[in-house]
């Protein structure tokens, strides 16, 4: 914790240089007083210092902008998660705030609610039941190491991919989240993702292009699928058809933890079963919010809040940001900005 606030300080004293050089003078707490002198290449800009992951583990996420953790969500919780879920589905609770989404090959369809018709919940912050993911101490001890000690839980998703009807409908184009996001900086901002269940490139599981991280965010915009594509799914236009994918495959409660800008993605399901997963982004409290308007992210301010009036009656200049200040939920520590 104290290294971490003199983090801050010394990101304020060093503001001129940048936060990767701040990170840099902190990255060796014991070697001294900081001197200009005592720069070198950066070592460490995507991790913060403390005792939770090992050297390994830490180079790892710098290279690659995501890290796997096995085993770190119970069966007793997924089940919880489970069955929440399914009560869910089945209309039996209505969390404010939620949003139900369904496959576009059913979208327009009259099927009644059910697990085979829900393909996302998104937004359960306000659901207590779902929401405790987010507040589980053994998720939250990795992500400050992202985001330090102030945390924001920003976007929740439980997500129910569905068996593709043919159509490859269940594909998420490569994409980059940081697209959804009106709050910086990125380095300060990490996502987790947990299997509920066996995944693996069969169900759709997670697709990473690694180290994509380390590049800045890109235009996104839908992309020319023959069987149509579901409504936000935004893609990214020009990526190295070369870059290496590496498939996640994951069992129950393993849980990847990834940065913003990487790209990612998710196959379609050839299986039967609906792959299950469960993720929230967090961010830490002292990020600060971005206008949208004129930017990339214009097409996402258009769409959320679009939909917001569309289902809420939000006004339609409602910005992506006053979205996100109202959804955004401290976790842990002091909510100082966001
Ligand atoms: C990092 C992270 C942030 C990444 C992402 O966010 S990825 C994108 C995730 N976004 C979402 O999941 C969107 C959230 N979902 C929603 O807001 C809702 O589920 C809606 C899609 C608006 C549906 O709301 P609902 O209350 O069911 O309203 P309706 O059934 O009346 O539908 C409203 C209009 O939307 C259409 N629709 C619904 N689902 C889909 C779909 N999957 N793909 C394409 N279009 C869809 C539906 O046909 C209807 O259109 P119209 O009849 O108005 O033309
Ligand atoms: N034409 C495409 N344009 C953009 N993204 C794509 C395209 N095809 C696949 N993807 C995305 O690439 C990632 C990796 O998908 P992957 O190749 O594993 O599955 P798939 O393309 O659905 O199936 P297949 O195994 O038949 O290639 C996923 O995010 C998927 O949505
Ligand atoms: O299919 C998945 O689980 C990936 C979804 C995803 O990347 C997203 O919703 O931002
Ligand atoms: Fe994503
Ligand atoms: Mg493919």
């Amino acid at each position: 914790m104290n290294q971490s606030r003199s983090c801050g300080r010394l990101r304020i004293m060093l503001g001129h240089l940048g936060q990767r050089w701040a990170g840099a003078a902190v990255a060796h707490p014991t070697s001294g007083a900081v001197s200009p002198n005592s720069f070198q290449t950066p070592q460490f800009q995507y991790t913060r210092d403390n005792n939770v992951l090992s050297l390994e583990q830490r180079q790892f996420y710098e290279e690659n902008g995501y890290l796997v953790i096995k085993n770190l969500v119970s069966d007793a919780d997924i089940k919880r998660f489970r069955n929440e879920f399914e009560r869910i589905c089945k209309g039996e609770v209505k969390p404010e705030q939620m949003t139900i989404m369904r496959d576009v090959t059913i979208a327009k369809s009259e099927y009644a609610p059910s697990e085979r018709t829900v393909s996302k919940v998104q937004s359960f912050q306000e659901d207590e039941e779902l929401f405790r993911y987010c507040t589980l101490p053994e998720v939250l001890k990795y992500v400050e190491c992202f985001t330090g000690p102030n945390i924001m839980a920003m976007h929740t998703m439980l997500i129910n991919k569905p068996p593709d009807s043919g159509k490859k409908t269940s594909r998420h184009p490569l994409h980059q989240d940081l697209h959804y996001f009106p709050f910086r900086p990125s380095n300060d901002i990490v996502c987790a993702w947990t299997a509920m269940e066996h995944v693996d490139r069969n169900n759709g599981c997670l697709c990473v292009l690694p180290g994509t991280h380390k590049g800045y965010l890109k235009p996104h915009g839908y992309p020319k699928w023959e069987g149509g594509v579901n409504i936000m799914f935004h893609g990214i236009q020009d990526y190295d058809e070369n870059s290496p994918r590496v498939h996640l495959v994951m069992e129950k409660g393993d849980t990847v933890f990834f940065h913003p800008l990487l790209i990612h993605g998710s196959g379609w399901n050839r299986t039967q079963g609906y792959r299950k997963v469960i993720s929230c982004h967090f961010a830490s409290a002292d990020c600060h919010y971005i206008d949208v308007k004129g930017t990339s992210q214009e097409i996402t301010e258009r769409e959320v809040v679009g939909v917001g009036n569309k289902i809420y009656g939000i006004p339609k200049d409602t910005s992506l940001k006053d979205v996100f200040r109202f959804r955004g939920r401290l976790v842990k520590g002091e909510r100082t900005n966001l």
